[in-house]
């Protein structure tokens, strides 16, 4: 999250009254759904898109508007209910950025003709609301928002909700307000129940709360979470003492009351509520908050600013649909809807076989999201996912993204069932099915053969005299599992082995020692982490300098790097994370990790101003031909290691973005283009001399 000014909100264009009629159905029927069993076919986003261009219509067509029109409406509109409301239970108006919530506090602040003494914050729960109403400490009924005016009765829930006890810890008589939801938990245990009877499952955990709230002739239960954000006193004009107070008392006094009757709050949570005084303290708590989001145990889809004196609540008063004393902050849906379009089956370092989601391109929380982890074969099974189906998919932050479960009710019958691997993709050996977690029998050595003799090559610590029928018999004889086992051989292990004579063992061990002092950026791609190349991690390399602060890099810092992406960066963390007790392992046995001459951070001089920069610097460079001169013994690769040494990007191919082309002997098709796009030129040798310092 940050402070620039939010874009404005994307809407469903609505060409004519036609297509606005048709808009204010699908809305209402969504809404109906959502609230209702939570099989709405519409994600949240798509939603407010529609609702947001409906609004649109209706202020460009006044006199237009259909009285079914979910704007301006608690719930859209689309549903009702028999229970009235003591007082009613409105809806909450959104803001969007800091700027938009200085704005609302402004605002509000003119309405009072005074500052806001203080600031309440707390989580949006994503759920329902739900009327909680205890009598002499018994909980005695349940009743819904419904309309704000009226809702419907519940009370059949009472003894599934984790947070309503069905006794308080006093006798009071009282009003508890709040949001019932599935902790993740709880949604796990929910799908696996549903799937058992029915094979299916829910699509999210806001639908299944919705959904296991109004049920009642299921034969199967399961249990819910309640978080309190209110109490009122019970009926409204209870003369009582307890009734005063909650009439007087700050929002955050109640809410401490609330929690010492026993009752679920986000006080125990690490996003509990706070109050503050000033605005500034206010986004720094959204910021907080936000920033939790990804790791909670429960969904928020935004945070909640509230007047926190029962005075300034009073004195701004509410308005029809939500009250003028508190605003709900919105974060980006980190939930979309799209389609399941295939599986693939990869086989990780440590022989686990796991299966990773190809999705239909979807955006989400700012990145597009075309691969989502599965988990594994179980997780498939218990979801009860087919190809081809829509799916809720989950992403926070720099989490790597998850499906989270079919939308059953999308279904069309085309969806076909996930073929599940029957022996290992990458060696064809059996598959221990044991755990939840497949694996291929041969563990490690599945890929330790593929992954030693990428390390050793030429581009990576480039070991010249191990050939992989060599790496075979080190595997085979137990004395390596990885490549950095290769640098604890000792030479009566390396002789030990068939057709090695001594010549040779200490041509290998020289080798071994060499391939020790390589750049931090060959040592990087040697590991193979999953999506960076050699040109990747030349860049990786170059960006931080040393080993110790790649591993240290959050995704955040990583995307830093160009080319790497939201999407890529939590899976290189991930990866990384695993590849640890590897890179532990490679500094014992003293194999450099630092990339030499690079300046990581552009220095700036004592008079602050910038100092020049390598000689490269921001520029992008292709090198083609025969290498002459001081460069003629270099591979391509070598010369687009000094390419980045140098501050250049080295690439592959002409572009117009291209700055520089190193033009060798038998230049051909690249040089024409050069030429073509007006790209400088230069020789080899009018290179070295360009980069003479980085040689
Ligand atoms: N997918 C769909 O088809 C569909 C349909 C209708 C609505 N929706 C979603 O629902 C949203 C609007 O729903 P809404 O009007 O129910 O809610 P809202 O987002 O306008 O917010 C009001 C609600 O926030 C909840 N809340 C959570 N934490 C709270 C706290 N600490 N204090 C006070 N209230 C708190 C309460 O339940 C309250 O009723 C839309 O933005 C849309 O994304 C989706
Ligand atoms: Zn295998």
């Amino acid at each position: 999250m940050n402070d620039a000014p939010a874009a404005p909100a994307p809407l469903t264009v609505l060409a004519d009254q036609a297509a606005y009629a048709e808009a204010v159905q699908l809305a209402v029927d969504a809404a109906a759904a959502y609230y209702g069993d939570g099989t709405s076919p519409l994600d949240d986003d798509a939603y407010d898109r529609l609702v947001r261009g409906i609004e649109a219509y209706e202020a460009a067509h006044p006199g237009q508007a259909l009285p079914g029109s979910p704007t301006g409406k608690v719930a859209g509109g689309a549903v009702d209910g028999d229970v009235p409301h003591t007082v009613p239970m409105l809806s909450l108006d959104n803001v969007f950025s800091a700027e938009d919530l200085t704005r609302w506090v402004a605002g509000l602040e003119r309405r009072l003709g005074r500052p806001v003494t203080a600031w309440s914050v707390e989580p949006k729960l994503d759920g329902l609301a739900i009327s909680a109403r205890y009598r002499n400490g018994r909980l005695t009924q349940l009743v819904t928002r419904g309309d704000g005016a009226a809702g419907e009765d519940v009370s059949h829930a009472i003894g599934t909700i984790v947070g309503l006890p069905g006794r308080l810890t006093e006798p009071v008589t009282v009003e508890i307000r709040g949001e019932v939801m599935m902790t993740a938990a709880q949604f796990e245990a929910a799908c696996a129940k549903r799937t058992a009877h029915d094979g299916t499952t829910f699509a999210n955990a806001r639908s299944a709360a919705a959904g296991t709230l109004r049920a009642q002739d299921r034969p199967y239960v399961c249990e819910l979470t309640f978080f309190g954000y209110g109490a009122l006193p019970l009926p409204p004009g209870d003369g009582s003492e307890l009734a005063g107070r909650l009439r007087e008392l700050p929002h955050s006094q109640i809410m401490d009351l609330v929690a010492a009757w026993g009752v679920g709050t986000a006080a125990t949570t690490p996003v509990a509520g706070v109050a503050v005084t000033e605005v500034g303290q206010i986004q720094a708590r959204i910021e907080q908050i936000a920033a939790a989001r990804a790791t909670l145990p429960f969904g928020i889809d935004g945070i909640v600013v509230k007047a926190d004196l029962a005075a300034d609540q009073a004195q701004a008063g509410v308005g029809s649909r939500a009250p003028r004393w508190a605003v709900a902050y919105k974060l980006p849906a980190v939930e979309k809807i799209t389609k399941l379009v295939g599986v693939e089956w990869a086989v990780g370092r440590t022989g686990v076989i796991a299966p990773r989601a190809v999705l239909e391109p979807v955006e989400i929380d700012g990145s597009t999201v075309t691969y989502a982890t599965l988990h594994n074969p179980a997780d498939i099974t218990r979801r009860g996912l087919m190809l081809g189906d829509s799916v809720t998919v989950y992403k926070a932050g720099d989490v790597i993204p998850r499906v989270e479960a079919p939308v059953v009710h999308l279904r069309t019958g085309d969806e076909q069932p996930i073929v599940f691997p029957e022996a290992c993709p990458n060696c064809g050996d059996a598959i221990d099915t044991v755990q939840e977690r497949w694996r291929c029998v041969r563990g490690r050595t599945c890929r330790a053969l593929a992954s030693i003799t990428y390390a050793v090559g030429r581009d990576q610590l480039d070991v010249e005299t191990l050939a992989e029928s060599r790496i075979v018999q080190l595997l085979e004889a137990g004395f390596i599992a990885d490549f950095a086992d290769l640098f604890f051989l000792t030479r009566e292990q390396i002789l030990s082995l068939e057709r090695m004579g001594e010549l040779s063992t200490d041509k290998l061990l020289a080798a071994l020692e060499t391939a020790k002092t390589r750049p931090l950026s060959r040592v990087f791609c040697a590991l193979g982490v999953r999506g960076t190349g050699r040109s990747m991690s030349r860049r990786i390399a170059r960006h931080f300098g040393g080993m110790e602060a790649v591993l240290a890099a959050t995704a955040e810092e990583l995307q830093q790097v160009e080319g790497i992406g939201p999407e890529k960066a939590p899976v290189v963390v991930a990866e990384l994370a695993e590849l640890a007790p590897l890179i532990d392992k490679l500094i014992k046995a003293g194999v450099n990790m630092t990339e030499p001459g690079v300046t990581v951070t552009v220095a700036t001089a004592e008079d602050g101003q910038p100092v020049a920069g390598p000689p490269l610097a921001g520029m992008s460079v292709v090198a083609t031909g025969t290498m002459t001169g001081p460069l003629a013994d270099l591979s391509r690769n070598q010369v687009n290691e000094l390419i980045e040494r140098a501050g250049g990007k080295a690439s592959g191919s002409v572009s117009a973005k291209t700055a520089l082309l190193v033009a060798g002997e038998k230049a051909g098709s690249k040089r024409a283009k050069a030429e073509d796009l007006g790209v400088r030129i230069v020789t080899p040798e009018e290179f070295a001399d360009m980069v003479e310092a980085f040689l």
